[in-house]
Protein backbone atom coordinates (compact mmCIF):
# COMPACT_ATOMS: atom_id res chain seq x y z
CA UNK A 1 0.00 0.00 0.00
CA UNK A 2 1.36 3.82 -0.85
CA UNK A 3 2.54 5.58 2.41
CA UNK A 4 -0.33 7.49 3.74
CA UNK A 5 0.18 11.02 3.78
CA UNK A 6 -0.37 12.89 7.17
CA UNK A 7 -2.37 15.50 5.90
CA UNK A 8 -4.84 13.21 4.59
CA UNK A 9 -5.23 10.53 7.44
CA UNK A 10 -7.93 8.18 6.81
CA UNK A 11 -9.56 8.31 10.45
CA UNK A 12 -11.96 11.46 9.06
CA UNK A 13 -14.81 11.25 8.21
CA UNK A 14 -15.71 13.03 4.90
CA UNK A 15 -18.76 14.50 3.16
CA UNK A 16 -19.22 16.27 -0.05
CA UNK A 17 -22.16 16.53 -2.71
CA UNK A 18 -20.84 14.73 -5.48
CA UNK A 19 -23.37 15.90 -7.82
CA UNK A 20 -22.71 19.08 -10.05
CA UNK A 21 -23.64 22.49 -8.64
CA UNK A 22 -27.39 23.63 -9.97
CA UNK A 23 -30.82 22.02 -10.38
CA UNK A 24 -31.37 18.10 -11.57
CA UNK A 25 -33.34 15.73 -10.91
CA UNK A 26 -31.41 13.68 -8.53
CA UNK A 27 -28.08 15.00 -6.68
CA UNK A 28 -25.90 13.05 -3.86
CA UNK A 29 -24.69 13.52 -0.79
CA UNK A 30 -21.42 11.33 -0.33
CA UNK A 31 -20.06 10.60 3.17
CA UNK A 32 -16.81 7.79 3.13
CA UNK A 33 -14.99 6.91 6.76
CA UNK A 34 -15.40 5.00 10.02
CA UNK A 35 -18.19 7.19 11.23
CA UNK A 36 -20.31 6.98 7.68
CA UNK A 37 -22.78 4.94 8.98
CA UNK A 38 -23.57 6.97 11.49
CA UNK A 39 -23.80 9.64 10.06
CA UNK A 40 -26.41 7.94 7.69
CA UNK A 41 -28.25 6.78 11.02
CA UNK A 42 -28.28 10.73 12.25
CA UNK A 43 -29.52 11.94 8.73
CA UNK A 44 -31.71 9.37 7.26
CA UNK A 45 -35.14 7.75 8.86
CA UNK A 46 -36.58 4.11 6.76
CA UNK A 47 -37.97 1.66 7.79
CA UNK A 48 -34.11 0.36 9.10
CA UNK A 49 -31.36 1.73 10.45
CA UNK A 50 -28.72 2.42 7.68
CA UNK A 51 -26.02 0.49 10.42
CA UNK A 52 -28.60 -2.13 10.66
CA UNK A 53 -28.36 -2.86 7.16
CA UNK A 54 -26.11 -4.81 4.99
CA UNK A 55 -23.75 -3.38 2.08
CA UNK A 56 -25.01 -3.06 -1.19
CA UNK A 57 -28.58 -1.93 -0.09
CA UNK A 58 -30.29 0.77 -0.44
CA UNK A 59 -33.04 1.93 1.70
CA UNK A 60 -35.61 4.29 0.94
CA UNK A 61 -37.09 7.09 3.99
CA UNK A 62 -36.64 10.86 5.05
CA UNK A 63 -33.60 12.96 5.28
CA UNK A 64 -33.86 15.12 8.72
CA UNK A 65 -31.96 18.06 10.28
CA UNK A 66 -30.85 18.01 14.05
CA UNK A 67 -34.30 19.52 14.82
CA UNK A 68 -35.78 16.83 13.05
CA UNK A 69 -37.59 18.67 10.36
CA UNK A 70 -37.56 16.23 6.95
CA UNK A 71 -35.72 18.30 4.80
CA UNK A 72 -36.55 16.14 1.75
CA UNK A 73 -37.36 11.55 0.67
CA UNK A 74 -35.25 9.84 -0.92
CA UNK A 75 -32.74 6.81 -1.31
CA UNK A 76 -29.85 6.17 1.13
CA UNK A 77 -27.31 3.63 -0.19
CA UNK A 78 -25.18 1.62 2.17
CA UNK A 79 -21.85 0.17 1.70
CA UNK A 80 -19.80 -1.73 3.86
CA UNK A 81 -15.56 -1.17 4.06
CA UNK A 82 -13.92 -2.69 2.07
CA UNK A 83 -16.85 -2.92 -0.27
CA UNK A 84 -17.26 0.71 -1.96
CA UNK A 85 -15.88 3.28 -4.34
CA UNK A 86 -12.81 4.05 -1.41
CA UNK A 87 -12.97 0.81 0.08
CA UNK A 88 -14.34 2.33 3.40
CA UNK A 89 -18.04 2.81 4.86
CA UNK A 90 -19.74 4.54 2.75
CA UNK A 91 -23.28 6.12 2.98
CA UNK A 92 -24.84 7.91 0.07
CA UNK A 93 -27.92 9.82 0.67
CA UNK A 94 -29.77 10.63 -2.97
CA UNK A 95 -32.17 13.65 -2.86
CA UNK A 96 -34.22 15.36 -4.99
CA UNK A 97 -31.47 17.52 -7.07
CA UNK A 98 -31.73 20.82 -6.10
CA UNK A 99 -29.17 23.15 -3.91
CA UNK A 100 -31.25 24.24 -1.14
CA UNK A 101 -31.89 19.98 -0.41
CA UNK A 102 -28.19 19.18 -1.07
CA UNK A 103 -27.05 22.34 0.86
CA UNK A 104 -29.21 21.57 4.17
CA UNK A 105 -28.06 17.58 3.99
CA UNK A 106 -24.59 18.13 3.23
CA UNK A 107 -25.06 20.76 6.48
CA UNK A 108 -26.30 17.67 8.88
CA UNK A 109 -24.08 15.19 7.76
CA UNK A 110 -21.20 17.48 8.92
CA UNK A 111 -23.18 17.88 11.90
CA UNK A 112 -23.02 14.69 12.82
CA UNK A 113 -19.23 14.41 12.88
CA UNK A 114 -18.41 14.62 9.16
CA UNK A 115 -15.59 17.25 7.82
CA UNK A 116 -16.07 18.70 4.04
CA UNK A 117 -14.19 16.40 1.89
CA UNK A 118 -11.07 17.80 -0.30
CA UNK A 119 -10.61 17.51 -4.28
CA UNK A 120 -10.46 14.50 -5.23
CA UNK A 121 -10.43 12.84 -1.72
CA UNK A 122 -12.64 10.02 -2.46
CA UNK A 123 -10.72 8.79 -5.23
CA UNK A 124 -7.36 9.62 -2.95
CA UNK A 125 -9.15 6.98 -0.65
CA UNK A 126 -9.51 4.28 -2.67
CA UNK A 127 -5.75 4.91 -4.41
CA UNK A 128 -4.74 4.56 -0.33
CA UNK A 129 -7.03 1.51 0.01
CA UNK A 130 -5.35 -0.05 -2.79
CA UNK A 131 -8.29 -0.08 -5.08
CA UNK A 132 -6.81 1.78 -7.63
CA UNK A 133 -3.57 2.57 -9.29
CA UNK A 134 -2.77 6.42 -9.90
CA UNK A 135 -3.10 5.73 -13.44
CA UNK A 136 -6.55 4.38 -12.76
CA UNK A 137 -6.55 7.38 -10.08
CA UNK A 138 -5.96 9.56 -13.33
CA UNK A 139 -8.22 8.23 -15.45
CA UNK A 140 -10.76 9.11 -13.31
CA UNK A 141 -10.16 12.68 -13.31
CA UNK A 142 -10.02 12.41 -16.98
CA UNK A 143 -13.21 10.46 -17.20
CA UNK A 144 -14.88 13.03 -14.97
CA UNK A 145 -13.76 15.79 -17.24
CA UNK A 146 -14.36 13.39 -20.57
CA UNK A 147 -16.48 16.18 -23.48
CA UNK A 148 -15.48 13.59 -26.38
CA UNK A 149 -15.77 10.02 -27.18
CA UNK A 150 -12.37 9.63 -27.73
CA UNK A 151 -11.52 11.42 -24.16
CA UNK A 152 -14.26 8.93 -22.61
CA UNK A 153 -12.63 5.55 -24.25
CA UNK A 154 -9.20 6.45 -22.96
CA UNK A 155 -10.60 6.96 -19.55
CA UNK A 156 -12.91 3.95 -19.51
CA UNK A 157 -9.73 2.18 -20.55
CA UNK A 158 -7.46 3.57 -17.88
CA UNK A 159 -9.52 3.01 -15.76
CA UNK A 160 -10.34 -1.01 -16.13
CA UNK A 161 -6.64 -1.32 -15.70
CA UNK A 162 -5.14 -1.36 -19.30
CA UNK A 163 -2.49 1.09 -18.28
CA UNK A 164 -1.56 -0.53 -15.52
CA UNK A 165 -1.61 -3.76 -17.33
CA UNK A 166 0.87 -2.03 -20.02
CA UNK A 167 3.32 -0.92 -17.09
CA UNK A 168 3.27 -4.05 -15.14
CA UNK A 169 4.29 -5.99 -18.61
CA UNK A 170 7.36 -3.83 -19.03
CA UNK A 171 8.26 -4.30 -15.21
CA UNK A 172 7.81 -8.26 -15.52
CA UNK A 173 10.95 -7.77 -18.40
CA UNK A 174 12.92 -5.72 -16.68
CA UNK A 175 12.85 -7.56 -13.05
CA UNK A 176 13.51 -10.92 -15.01
CA UNK A 177 16.82 -9.34 -16.98
CA UNK A 178 17.41 -8.16 -13.22
CA UNK A 179 16.73 -11.57 -11.89
CA UNK A 180 19.07 -12.79 -14.06
CA UNK A 181 21.95 -10.36 -13.37
CA UNK A 182 21.68 -11.39 -10.21
CA UNK A 183 21.95 -14.65 -10.89
CA UNK A 184 25.29 -13.70 -12.66
CA UNK A 185 26.89 -11.90 -9.50
CA UNK A 186 26.25 -15.04 -7.38
CA UNK A 187 27.23 -17.77 -9.59
CA UNK A 188 29.51 -16.22 -12.11
CA UNK A 189 30.71 -19.64 -13.64
CA UNK A 190 27.59 -20.60 -14.83
CA UNK A 191 26.80 -17.88 -17.17
CA UNK A 192 23.58 -15.94 -18.19
CA UNK A 193 22.02 -17.04 -21.52
CA UNK A 194 20.77 -14.39 -23.79
CA UNK A 195 17.31 -14.91 -23.59
CA UNK A 196 17.22 -13.86 -19.74
CA UNK A 197 19.53 -11.48 -20.17
CA UNK A 198 19.01 -9.49 -23.51
CA UNK A 199 15.86 -10.41 -24.73
CA UNK A 200 13.27 -9.25 -21.92
CA UNK A 201 15.33 -5.74 -21.95
CA UNK A 202 14.60 -5.50 -25.71
CA UNK A 203 10.96 -6.67 -24.87
CA UNK A 204 10.86 -4.15 -22.21
CA UNK A 205 12.76 -1.12 -24.64
CA UNK A 206 10.48 -2.29 -27.11
CA UNK A 207 7.08 -1.81 -25.59
CA UNK A 208 7.94 1.18 -23.80
CA UNK A 209 8.86 3.20 -26.37
CA UNK A 210 5.43 1.82 -28.31
CA UNK A 211 3.78 3.36 -25.20
CA UNK A 212 5.06 6.35 -25.25
CA UNK A 213 4.20 6.96 -28.91
CA UNK A 214 1.04 7.26 -27.63
CA UNK A 215 1.77 10.10 -25.25
CA UNK A 216 0.82 12.87 -27.40
CA UNK A 217 -2.09 11.26 -28.37
CA UNK A 218 -3.12 10.31 -25.03
CA UNK A 219 -2.89 14.21 -23.70
CA UNK A 220 -4.52 15.40 -27.45
CA UNK A 221 -7.32 13.58 -26.67
CA UNK A 222 -7.78 13.77 -22.99
CA UNK A 223 -7.20 17.51 -23.15
CA UNK A 224 -7.79 18.62 -26.50
CA UNK A 225 -5.80 20.71 -28.64
CA UNK A 226 -5.48 23.63 -30.22
CA UNK A 227 -5.18 24.52 -33.89
CA UNK A 228 -3.80 27.94 -35.17
CA UNK A 229 -4.47 29.15 -38.83
CA UNK A 230 -1.86 31.31 -40.04
CA UNK A 231 -1.31 32.93 -42.94
CA UNK A 232 -0.52 35.96 -45.14
CA UNK A 233 -3.69 38.83 -45.29
CA UNK A 234 -6.62 37.60 -47.71
CA UNK A 235 -4.63 33.69 -47.62
CA UNK A 236 -8.58 32.70 -46.94
CA UNK A 237 -7.85 31.84 -42.94
CA UNK A 238 -11.12 33.07 -41.58
CA UNK A 239 -13.10 31.64 -44.72
CA UNK A 240 -11.40 27.98 -43.57
CA UNK A 241 -12.08 27.96 -40.20
CA UNK A 242 -16.00 29.32 -41.17
CA UNK A 243 -15.88 26.20 -43.49
CA UNK A 244 -14.30 23.76 -40.82
CA UNK A 245 -17.37 24.98 -38.17
CA UNK A 246 -20.00 24.87 -40.50
CA UNK A 247 -21.28 28.34 -39.66
CA UNK A 248 -20.14 31.66 -40.36
CA UNK A 249 -17.75 32.52 -37.03
CA UNK A 250 -15.31 34.88 -38.25
CA UNK A 251 -15.73 38.02 -40.42
CA UNK A 252 -14.81 37.44 -43.71
CA UNK A 253 -14.23 40.53 -46.65
CA UNK A 254 -11.95 41.25 -49.69
CA UNK A 255 -10.07 43.37 -47.89
CA UNK A 256 -6.63 42.31 -46.54
CA UNK A 257 -6.36 42.66 -42.86
CA UNK A 258 -9.60 42.00 -42.36
CA UNK A 259 -8.93 39.86 -38.89
CA UNK A 260 -6.95 41.55 -36.37
CA UNK A 261 -8.00 40.43 -33.30
CA UNK A 262 -7.81 36.47 -32.81
CA UNK A 263 -10.65 34.87 -32.63
CA UNK A 264 -11.63 30.80 -30.86
CA UNK A 265 -14.03 28.18 -32.04
CA UNK A 266 -14.21 24.78 -30.55
CA UNK A 267 -15.07 21.90 -32.80
CA UNK A 268 -14.93 18.08 -32.07
CA UNK A 269 -12.50 16.46 -34.71
CA UNK A 270 -12.41 12.45 -34.37
CA UNK A 271 -13.53 12.69 -31.18
CA UNK A 272 -10.73 15.06 -30.10
CA UNK A 273 -11.94 18.75 -28.36
CA UNK A 274 -10.52 20.99 -30.80
CA UNK A 275 -10.01 24.47 -30.30
CA UNK A 276 -9.86 26.77 -33.88
CA UNK A 277 -7.78 30.11 -33.78
CA UNK A 278 -8.24 32.45 -36.31
CA UNK A 279 -5.76 34.93 -36.62
CA UNK A 280 -4.57 38.27 -38.20
CA UNK A 281 -3.26 37.94 -41.50
CA UNK A 282 0.98 38.70 -41.36
CA UNK A 283 2.20 41.22 -42.84
CA UNK A 284 4.79 43.95 -42.37
CA UNK A 285 2.24 47.24 -41.71
CA UNK A 286 2.72 50.29 -40.10
CA UNK A 287 -0.21 50.29 -38.14
CA UNK A 288 -0.10 49.60 -34.67
CA UNK A 289 -3.49 47.57 -34.17
CA UNK A 290 -2.38 45.28 -36.99
CA UNK A 291 1.36 45.09 -36.00
CA UNK A 292 0.17 43.82 -32.42
CA UNK A 293 -2.32 41.49 -33.77
CA UNK A 294 0.50 40.21 -36.32
CA UNK A 295 2.77 39.60 -33.55
CA UNK A 296 -0.16 37.60 -31.69
CA UNK A 297 -0.77 35.67 -34.70
CA UNK A 298 3.16 34.35 -34.86
CA UNK A 299 3.06 33.87 -31.00
CA UNK A 300 -0.08 31.92 -31.19
CA UNK A 301 1.00 29.18 -33.55
CA UNK A 302 4.21 28.92 -31.60
CA UNK A 303 1.89 28.00 -28.34
CA UNK A 304 -0.80 25.79 -31.13
CA UNK A 305 -0.46 21.91 -30.82
CA UNK A 306 -0.59 22.14 -34.56
CA UNK A 307 -0.58 25.09 -37.19
CA UNK A 308 -1.83 25.19 -40.96
CA UNK A 309 -0.28 27.06 -42.65
CA UNK A 310 -2.29 29.08 -45.36
CA UNK A 311 -1.13 30.05 -48.90
CA UNK A 312 -3.55 31.55 -51.23
CA UNK A 313 -3.47 29.01 -54.42
CA UNK A 314 -4.31 31.58 -56.88
CA UNK A 315 -1.53 34.06 -56.54
CA UNK A 316 2.03 33.40 -57.17
CA UNK A 317 4.15 32.18 -53.72
CA UNK A 318 5.57 34.38 -51.55
CA UNK A 319 7.17 33.99 -48.17
CA UNK A 320 5.31 34.23 -45.14
CA UNK A 321 8.26 36.81 -43.73
CA UNK A 322 7.78 34.73 -39.73
CA UNK A 323 9.28 32.52 -38.18
CA UNK A 324 6.93 28.97 -38.80
CA UNK A 325 6.66 26.39 -36.24
CA UNK A 326 9.20 23.20 -36.54
CA UNK A 327 7.71 21.21 -39.36
CA UNK A 328 6.13 18.44 -36.94
CA UNK A 329 3.53 20.81 -35.84
CA UNK A 330 2.73 22.77 -39.13
CA UNK A 331 0.61 21.02 -42.08
CA UNK A 332 1.24 23.59 -45.36
CA UNK A 333 -2.57 24.23 -46.79
CA UNK A 334 -2.93 25.66 -50.94
CA UNK A 335 -6.44 27.93 -50.16
CA UNK A 336 -9.14 28.79 -53.28
CA UNK A 337 -8.22 25.48 -55.44
CA UNK A 338 -11.43 26.40 -56.78
CA UNK A 339 -9.80 28.79 -58.65
CA UNK A 340 -6.71 28.46 -61.51
CA UNK A 341 -3.67 27.41 -59.46
CA UNK A 342 -0.88 29.24 -59.58
CA UNK A 343 1.64 27.06 -57.71
CA UNK A 344 1.81 23.36 -56.52
CA UNK A 345 3.41 21.55 -53.94
CA UNK A 346 2.90 18.11 -53.16
CA UNK A 347 3.21 18.65 -49.54
CA UNK A 348 0.28 21.29 -49.65
CA UNK A 349 -3.38 19.94 -49.11
CA UNK A 350 -5.63 21.64 -51.26
CA UNK A 351 -8.36 23.29 -49.98
CA UNK A 352 -11.42 25.24 -51.18
CA UNK A 353 -13.83 27.23 -48.37
CA UNK A 354 -16.08 27.59 -50.90
CA UNK A 355 -16.78 24.42 -52.76
CA UNK A 356 -15.84 22.71 -49.58
CA UNK A 357 -13.15 20.65 -52.39
CA UNK A 358 -10.23 18.96 -49.82
CA UNK A 359 -11.92 19.92 -46.30
CA UNK A 360 -12.02 15.72 -45.45
CA UNK A 361 -8.28 15.55 -46.97
CA UNK A 362 -7.77 18.25 -44.25
CA UNK A 363 -9.75 16.59 -41.24
CA UNK A 364 -7.98 13.54 -42.28
CA UNK A 365 -4.21 15.11 -42.02
CA UNK A 366 -5.50 16.85 -39.06
CA UNK A 367 -6.69 13.70 -36.91
CA UNK A 368 -3.46 12.05 -38.35
CA UNK A 369 -0.84 14.80 -37.04
CA UNK A 370 -2.66 15.14 -33.41
CA UNK A 371 -3.37 11.23 -32.95
CA UNK A 372 -0.34 9.67 -34.89
CA UNK A 373 0.11 6.27 -34.94
CA UNK A 374 -0.84 5.19 -31.21
CA UNK A 375 -2.06 2.05 -31.03
CA UNK A 376 -6.11 2.54 -31.54
CA UNK A 377 -8.00 0.09 -28.79
CA UNK A 378 -5.47 0.20 -26.61
CA UNK A 379 -4.66 2.26 -23.42
CA UNK A 380 -2.36 5.81 -24.03
CA UNK A 381 -0.31 7.69 -21.45
CA UNK A 382 -3.05 10.54 -21.07
CA UNK A 383 -0.98 12.77 -18.16
CA UNK A 384 2.58 14.23 -18.89
CA UNK A 385 3.67 12.92 -15.37
CA UNK A 386 2.87 9.70 -16.86
CA UNK A 387 5.26 10.35 -20.13
CA UNK A 388 7.66 11.58 -17.52
CA UNK A 389 8.12 8.69 -15.61
CA UNK A 390 7.85 6.01 -18.75
CA UNK A 391 10.64 8.32 -20.49
CA UNK A 392 12.98 7.90 -17.79
CA UNK A 393 12.12 4.61 -16.88
CA UNK A 394 13.32 3.89 -20.82
CA UNK A 395 16.31 5.95 -20.76
CA UNK A 396 17.32 3.68 -17.75
CA UNK A 397 16.42 0.54 -19.61
CA UNK A 398 18.59 1.86 -22.95
CA UNK A 399 21.75 2.62 -20.58
CA UNK A 400 21.32 -0.82 -18.64
CA UNK A 401 21.67 -2.25 -22.39
CA UNK A 402 25.09 -1.05 -23.50
CA UNK A 403 26.29 -1.42 -19.74
CA UNK A 404 28.56 -4.33 -18.55
CA UNK A 405 26.80 -6.76 -16.19
CA UNK A 406 27.88 -5.54 -13.23
CA UNK A 407 27.02 -1.94 -13.96
CA UNK A 408 23.85 -2.59 -15.73
CA UNK A 409 21.90 -4.12 -12.23
CA UNK A 410 21.82 -0.34 -10.90
CA UNK A 411 20.10 1.26 -14.09
CA UNK A 412 17.34 -1.66 -14.23
CA UNK A 413 16.62 -0.98 -10.48
CA UNK A 414 16.06 2.82 -11.37
CA UNK A 415 14.25 1.84 -14.13
CA UNK A 416 12.04 -0.49 -11.65
CA UNK A 417 11.66 2.86 -9.81
CA UNK A 418 10.34 5.07 -12.44
CA UNK A 419 7.89 2.52 -13.66
CA UNK A 420 6.31 2.28 -9.81
CA UNK A 421 6.03 5.98 -9.83
CA UNK A 422 3.98 5.42 -13.10
CA UNK A 423 1.88 3.44 -11.13
CA UNK A 424 1.93 5.09 -7.72
CA UNK A 425 3.67 2.13 -6.12
CA UNK A 426 6.82 4.47 -5.24
CA UNK A 427 5.61 8.46 -5.65
CA UNK A 428 6.56 11.27 -3.41
CA UNK A 429 3.75 12.85 -1.58
CA UNK A 430 3.73 15.78 -3.46
CA UNK A 431 3.05 14.16 -6.84
CA UNK A 432 0.21 12.58 -5.26
CA UNK A 433 -1.02 15.57 -4.06
CA UNK A 434 -0.40 17.27 -7.58
CA UNK A 435 -2.83 14.40 -9.19
CA UNK A 436 -5.16 14.58 -6.73
CA UNK A 437 -5.26 18.60 -6.71
CA UNK A 438 -7.21 18.81 -9.84
CA UNK A 439 -10.56 16.55 -8.67
CA UNK A 440 -13.26 18.56 -8.24
CA UNK A 441 -14.98 18.30 -4.90
CA UNK A 442 -17.16 14.83 -4.19
CA UNK A 443 -14.93 12.73 -6.41
N1 LIG B 1 -24.35 6.49 -7.04
C1 LIG B 1 -23.10 6.32 -7.44
N2 LIG B 1 -22.84 6.14 -8.75
C2 LIG B 1 -21.56 5.98 -9.16
C3 LIG B 1 -20.48 6.01 -8.25
C4 LIG B 1 -20.80 6.20 -6.87
O1 LIG B 1 -19.90 6.25 -6.01
N3 LIG B 1 -22.10 6.35 -6.52
N4 LIG B 1 -19.19 5.86 -8.72
C5 LIG B 1 -18.05 6.32 -8.07
O2 LIG B 1 -17.62 7.40 -8.19
C6 LIG B 1 -18.96 5.23 -10.00
C7 LIG B 1 -19.05 3.75 -9.82
N5 LIG B 1 -17.91 3.26 -9.08
C8 LIG B 1 -18.02 2.36 -8.05
C9 LIG B 1 -17.01 1.43 -7.91
C10 LIG B 1 -17.11 0.47 -6.93
C11 LIG B 1 -18.21 0.45 -6.08
C12 LIG B 1 -18.36 -0.60 -5.06
O3 LIG B 1 -19.13 -0.48 -4.13
N6 LIG B 1 -17.66 -1.73 -5.20
C13 LIG B 1 -17.71 -2.83 -4.28
C14 LIG B 1 -18.97 -3.65 -4.47
C15 LIG B 1 -19.05 -4.34 -5.79
C16 LIG B 1 -20.26 -5.22 -5.95
O4 LIG B 1 -21.25 -5.06 -5.26
O5 LIG B 1 -20.14 -6.09 -6.81
C17 LIG B 1 -16.47 -3.67 -4.44
O6 LIG B 1 -15.77 -3.52 -5.43
O7 LIG B 1 -16.22 -4.47 -3.54
C18 LIG B 1 -19.19 1.43 -6.21
C19 LIG B 1 -19.11 2.38 -7.20
C20 LIG B 1 -19.96 5.71 -10.99
N7 LIG B 1 -21.32 5.74 -10.46
N1 LIG C 1 -12.67 31.64 -54.64
C1 LIG C 1 -12.40 31.56 -53.37
N2 LIG C 1 -12.27 32.64 -52.62
C2 LIG C 1 -11.98 32.53 -51.32
C3 LIG C 1 -11.77 31.27 -50.72
N3 LIG C 1 -11.48 31.45 -49.43
C4 LIG C 1 -11.49 32.78 -49.21
N4 LIG C 1 -11.79 33.44 -50.36
C5 LIG C 1 -11.90 34.87 -50.52
O1 LIG C 1 -10.67 35.47 -50.15
C6 LIG C 1 -10.90 36.72 -49.48
C7 LIG C 1 -10.21 36.71 -48.11
O2 LIG C 1 -10.79 35.70 -47.32
P1 LIG C 1 -10.61 35.69 -45.76
O3 LIG C 1 -11.13 34.39 -45.29
O4 LIG C 1 -11.17 36.90 -45.16
O5 LIG C 1 -9.04 35.72 -45.65
P2 LIG C 1 -8.13 35.90 -44.34
O6 LIG C 1 -6.93 35.08 -44.55
O7 LIG C 1 -8.94 35.64 -43.13
O8 LIG C 1 -7.74 37.41 -44.43
P3 LIG C 1 -7.31 38.43 -43.26
O9 LIG C 1 -8.28 38.29 -42.14
O10 LIG C 1 -7.38 39.74 -43.90
O11 LIG C 1 -5.92 38.06 -42.88
C8 LIG C 1 -12.42 36.86 -49.39
O12 LIG C 1 -12.87 37.69 -50.44
C9 LIG C 1 -12.92 35.45 -49.56
O13 LIG C 1 -14.22 35.40 -50.12
C10 LIG C 1 -11.90 30.12 -51.55
O14 LIG C 1 -11.74 28.97 -51.12
N5 LIG C 1 -12.22 30.31 -52.85
MG1 LIG D 1 -9.40 36.77 -41.51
Amino acid sequence: MPGVSSRTGLSDTIAAIATAPGSAGVGIVRVSGPGALAVADGLFQGRRAPSRTSGGRFLFGSFLDEAGEVLDEGLCLVFRGPHSYTGEDVAEFQTHGSPAVLGRALEAALRLGARPARPGEFTLRAYLHGRLDLTQAEAVLNLVQAQTDAARRQATLGLSGALRERVGNVTRQVTRTLAALQALLDYPEEGVPEEDRAEPLAQAEHDLTELLRSAHAGQVATRGARLALIGRPNAGKSSLLNALLGYERSIVTPLPGTTRDYLEAGLELAGVPVTLVDTAGIRETGDQIEAAGVRQAVALAGAADLVLVLEDGSLPREDLGAEVPPAGRVLKVRTKADLPAAWHDPEAIAVSAVTGQGLSELRAAVEAALLGDAARGEAWLTTERQADAARRALGHIQAARDLPDDLAGYELEEALRALAELTGQDVQEDVVDAVFRNFCVGK
